[in-house]
């Protein structure tokens, strides 16, 4: 497979505070013509005013709290001309605290950790409330940093009072349909206060980290072009295991990429194969099929008696995992083949499959290293050599 266009590094594509910076003017779930440009090329620019955006975080954790930092070393740079744009800290929680600020009184981004400890008690209704208020007079956008199931149930209420919405969670992309399609019906809604844009959904960190994926297949399907196939390494915590083994255990390799923040907060949701086949079912409503996890085919390498274990005890039991894994290798090495876990969704067929599999070492698959993330899209126009990227995830940061 030729790679047409590699991509690598740390700042790869539209990260989520690129997302909120970029508003909502640029391609996504949403009306696109809702927000133009205030810009106007007859004025300096110190006569546009700095425009304060209203921003809730849910979810505090490793990504959270990465996003956290780049709005922070952001801020000189969205404040100055073209953007003029001051994000303001308006509500954050995590599973058990809450800390409310406003446009005026935002929460600091530099001792957020201690407001939060401080804070009241979580309440996610309080907190949409909260926002939705501010909503009617800022433009106010909430980002999702859970792996939580329950936040997602609150994107409709965040949504239809004019609430932006940006997801790294995957529960909404990847969940019941009926649940999706109302939400990307939300976005279709305008603003109830005059000048306010109608609300978007973005959700470019579910699939590909910091890599401009979910962008590409849309511009790809914008632009005419039919998607045939998409392939590929979609989850760095994999990548990184099966790059790691033949210098390491399996059990050693599944610890190294937790502790780097590769993998889900439960190890298992990598090692199932479930977080990859949620990046397919993603990719894959996004070509406009009506997939749901139950129809993707899944080679879990999780045994199902290991699945009913406590996190800690499923840790404590990896071990019992390494012979099996290093059986597998052995094989592999023996055709000069080395495991992949990948991805596979025939838009076509309308079939979607991921699995552990064999691959030369000179294929595209075979040779990425470390945290990479490799996505092969088959398309009408790109038939003879496919558009694939390729991301080099950091080892000690979250990409986002
Ligand atoms: N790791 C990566 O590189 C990437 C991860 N993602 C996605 O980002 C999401 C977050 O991952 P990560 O940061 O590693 O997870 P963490 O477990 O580190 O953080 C999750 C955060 O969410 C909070 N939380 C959980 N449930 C709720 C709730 N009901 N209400 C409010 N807050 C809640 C947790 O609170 P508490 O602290 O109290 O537990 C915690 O602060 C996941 O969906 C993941 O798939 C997406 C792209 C890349
Ligand atoms: N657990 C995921 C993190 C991003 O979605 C992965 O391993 O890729």
């Amino acid at each position: 497979m030729g790679l047409q266009k590699r991509f690598s590094g740390r700042s790869l594509g539209p990260s989520i505070p690129d997302q909120i910076a970029a508003g909502p003017s640029s391609p996504v779930r949403g009306s696109q013509d809702q927000c133009r440009s205030e810009e106007n090329p007859m004025r300096s620019s110190s006569d546009i005013e700095v425009r304060k955006v209203a921003i809730g975080l849910v979810g505090a954790g490793l990504v959270g709290a990465a996003l956290l930092d780049q709005l922070r070393a952001q801020a000189a740079a969205l404040s100055r001309y073209p953007l003029r744009l001051e994000l303001c800290l308006v509500a954050l929680c995590t599973s058990r605290k809450q800390v409310l600020g406003s446009i005026q009184e935002p929460v600091s981004l530099t001792n957020w950790k201690e407001r939060l400890d401080k804070g009241i008690m979580n309440d996610l209704l309080h907190f949409q409330q909260h926002l939705s208020h501010i909503a009617t007079k800022h433009l106010t956008i909430v980002v999702d940093c859970t792996a939580s199931s329950f936040v997602p149930g609150l994107y409709q209420r965040f949504l239809s009072s004019g609430v932006h919405v940006v997801a790294a969670n995957k529960q909404l992309g990847a969940g019941k349909l009926s649940e999706y399609k109302a939400v990307l019906n939300c976005v279709s809604l305008p603003h109830s206060a005059p000048g306010l844009p109608g609300p978007t959904f973005r959700y470019e960190a579910t699939v590909g980290a910091g890599l401009p994926i979910i962008s590409t297949l849309q511009s790809l399907l914008l632009t005419g072009d039919t998607v045939h196939l998409i392939e590929g390494v979609f989850s760095g915590s994999l990548s990184f295991i099966f790059n790691s083994l033949g210098t390491t255990s399996f059990s050693q390799a599944v610890r190294d990429a937790q502790s780097r923040g590769y993998t889900e907060p439960d190890p298992r949701i990598d090692l199932s194969g479930m977080d990859v086949a949620r990046k397919a079912v993603i990719l894959a409503r996004e070509c406009n099929l009506e997939l749901s996890l139950e129809d993707v085919s899944v080679e879990s390498l999780v045994p199902q008696d290991m699945q009913q274990l406590k996190p800690a005890e499923f840790l404590e039991a990896l071990h019992q995992l390494d012979s099996g894994m290093s059986k597998r290798i052995h094989a592999a090495h023996k055709h000069k083949q080395v495991l992949r876990y990948v991805a596979l969704l025939d838009v076509g067929q309308r079939q979607c499959k991921v699995a552990l599999k064999e691959y030369d070492q000179g294929h595209a698959f075979g040779s990425l290293s470390g945290s990479d993330n490799v996505f092969a899209f088959h398309t009408q126009r790109c038939m003879e050599s496919e558009l694939s990227a390729v991301a080099l995830q950091p080892t000690d940061l979250v990409t986002l």
